[in-house]
């Protein structure tokens, strides 16, 4: 490092001089993504400018050629801002996500598509895939697991019933706080504000902590909190945005009971999304009520050795089917070796539903 500049001042020339370039380089980009555009446009005048399977690519690839001293996801983080930046320049993507602002959804939604798509809060599963069905939006961001919990039942019966497609998936690490308003006498803590979700997944520490505390289930953590602002002897459990967007401080940090506490998201959307190289398959199946009839639907993927993720059962709400499975599975609809399966599926099932291909979670 002999020849690196030691002085304060010839440093900040330097980062001078390498923000003019990352500027220029930035534009250059922006420039090319907006040529992209009229290319789609004039390939197909109904194209879909976003295109996950590419920006996955495009992450993936900013990762693996990353040698730091940057760490791999805080540089694809940047890079995830400069897409969404680029994106917006093609067109401005609207995306629907659970509300209220300040939610889980709402912070996965931006970690998926950038701080330059328009987010819109709804009150509901259903409205958000409503939403996206009625074109108001692009896309929706929907929970579907959590790793403590489990199934988010709501989005999937509301798979059943819509024709609109999984585009990607988000996996967030869910950090709970415990958090007080201004007002607050911290050692009167007598009410506690949340998501039945989100008492679930911190009952040990509440039970440990707050064993006396009346847990009050409200539907949004964002809710919980907008609550406690103007109480003097409750708290709220929520993650950071909902604390910043209520301004509320930390009592107690990080109170899930499982360090690896994490929530799986959907984007769904009307398009279908081509092979990123790494991407997971989900089907809906409906069989009929029979001796085997789990194990008959099972045998195809075991046999072509494809990697199921996940294996959920909901009751069928329609007479004609007894159980309806949801299945997600490594591979996409677009290789042989997964389209032979779907095909072996739809020989044995009464009902199969391809509810998308899409890439792996990069972020
Ligand atoms: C530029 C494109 O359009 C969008 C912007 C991308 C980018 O900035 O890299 C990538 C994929 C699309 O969502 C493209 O399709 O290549």
């Amino acid at each position: 490092m002999s020849d690196t500049p030691i002085d304060l001042d010839a440093l900040r020339h330097r980062i001078d001089d390498l923000d003019a370039d990352i500027l220029r380089l930035i534009n250059e980009r922006a420039a090319c993504a907006q040529h992209v555009a009229q290319v789609k446009s004039a390939e197909d005048p109904a194209t879909v400018f976003y295109r996950p399977e590419r920006e996955a690519q495009v992450l993936r690839r900013i990762m693996a050629l990353n040698k730091g001293p940057l760490d791999s996801e805080e540089v694809a983080r940047l890079f995830r801002e400069i897409m969404s930046a680029c994106l917006a320049l093609e067109q401005p993507i609207k995306v629907a996500y659970l509300g209220p602002e300040g939610t889980f959804t709402q912070q996965a939604a931006l970690k998926h598509f950038g701080e330059s798509a328009v987010s819109l809060p709804m009150a509901a599963i259903d409205e958000v895939f409503r939403e996206v069905e009625a074109g108001a939006v692009n896309y929706g961001v929907v929970p579907v697991e959590n790793s403590t919990e489990g199934v988010i039942n709501h989005t999937l019966d509301s798979f059943m019933d819509s024709s609109l497609r999984i585009c990607g998936e988000v996996v967030l690490r869910i950090h709970h706080h415990l958090l007080v308003g201004e007002a607050t006498r911290q050692d009167k803590v007598s009410r506690i504000y949340s998501h039945p979700q989100s008492f679930a997944q911190c009952r040990k520490w509440l039970d440990a902590h707050y064993p006396h505390a009346e847990r009050v289930p409200v539907s949004s953590n964002a809710e919980a909190s907008r609550l406690v602002k103007t109480e003097w002897h409750s708290a709220a459990i929520a993650g950071d945005m909902a604390a910043k967007l209520y301004g509320l401080t930390r009592l107690a940090e990080k109170i899930e009971d499982r360090p690896d506490n994490s929530t799986r998201f959907l984007i769904i959307g009307n398009q279908d999304v081509p092979m990123s190289g790494e991407d997971k398959t989900s089907i809906v199946v409906a069989m009929r009520n029979q001796p085997g009839a789990l194990h008959d639907l099972l045998e195809p993927f075991h046999r072509h050795r494809i990697d199921m993720t996940r294996l959920e059962t909901r009751p069928s709400r329609s007479g004609v089917w007894n159980y309806v499975f949801f299945i997600d599975f490594k591979g996409h609809c677009d290789e042989p070796h997964v389209a032979a399966v779907l095909e072996e599926v739809r020989v044995r099932a009464a009902e199969v539903k391809v509810l998308g291909s899409y890439p792996f979670g990069v972020l």
